[in-house]
């Protein structure tokens, strides 16, 4: 997909609604300073619409991109940041299951784990939730570019076994700096474009 538009549309906070949109959504989770809006910033050709921080705790909202007024990305507020009292982080949880229940548009997850590290219990949480509401995520590996190639494949091998993915879940390593990964993350989310395209079709026919 081109982009031609984008901008920041809805903004959702721990007691606000969350908008009832009829257009894809594509949603990022992972644990707070992993890179979820720099790589939304990437997908979109963006240096910085979506606020990014070497401080984690930044995205503490929902936040709605909406991209050629054809779908929306969905950044999720990061999880398992230690700065926050335990009563936030809980509020946060439910924030992000009342989105991941509600939404009616919500067809693809891409969950994001920093491919130095082991996931943790906060990842296998945020794994679990997904699949509890029946999605698949698909996994980024974010910050590529701060290992050796030498040593990807074990990476990787790590974090499909650490989350116990669903067989053929693929985990993609993706880097910001060399845009490794951007055309792979992209070609999954025109595929489920496409698929929602042909159901509201056929919803309407
Ligand atoms: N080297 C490198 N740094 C990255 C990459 N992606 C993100 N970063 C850096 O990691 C830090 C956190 O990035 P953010 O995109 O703000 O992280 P986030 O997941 O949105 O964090 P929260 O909003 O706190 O949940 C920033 O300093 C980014 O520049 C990457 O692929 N490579
Ligand atoms: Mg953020």
């Amino acid at each position: 997909m081109k982009i031609k538009s984008v901008n920041l549309e809805t903004v959702c906070g721990i007691t606000s609604k969350m908008p009832e949109n009829d257009k894809l959504e594509v949603a990022f989770a992972g644990r707070s300073n992993v890179g979820k809006s720099t790589l939304i910033n990437g997908l979109m050709n963006r240096k910085s619409l979506a606020r990014t921080s070497s401080q984690p705790g930044k995205t503490q909202t929902v936040n709605f991109y909406n991209i050629n007024d054809l779908l929306y990305f969905v950044d999720l507020p990061g999880y398992g940041y230690a700065k926050v009292s335990q009563q936030t982080v809980e509020k946060w949880g439910k924030m992000i299951n009342r989105y991941l229940d509600g939404s009616k548009v919500l067809r693809l997850i891409f969950l994001l784990v920093d491919i130095r590290h082991k996931p943790n219990q906060n990842d296998l949480q945020m794994y679990e939730w997904c699949t509890h509401y029946g999605f698949n995520p698909i996994i980024i590996a974010t910050k590529a570019d701060k290992i050796k190639r030498s040593q990807k494949a074990k990476q990787i091998k790590q974090i499909k076994e650490t989350l116990q993915v669903v067989e053929g879940t693929p985990v993609i390593p993706y880097s910001s700096m060399t845009k490794e990964g951007r055309e792979e993350i992209w070609e999954y989310i025109d595929m489920v474009y496409e698929g929602f395209s042909q159901e509201q079709d056929l919803q309407s026919e």
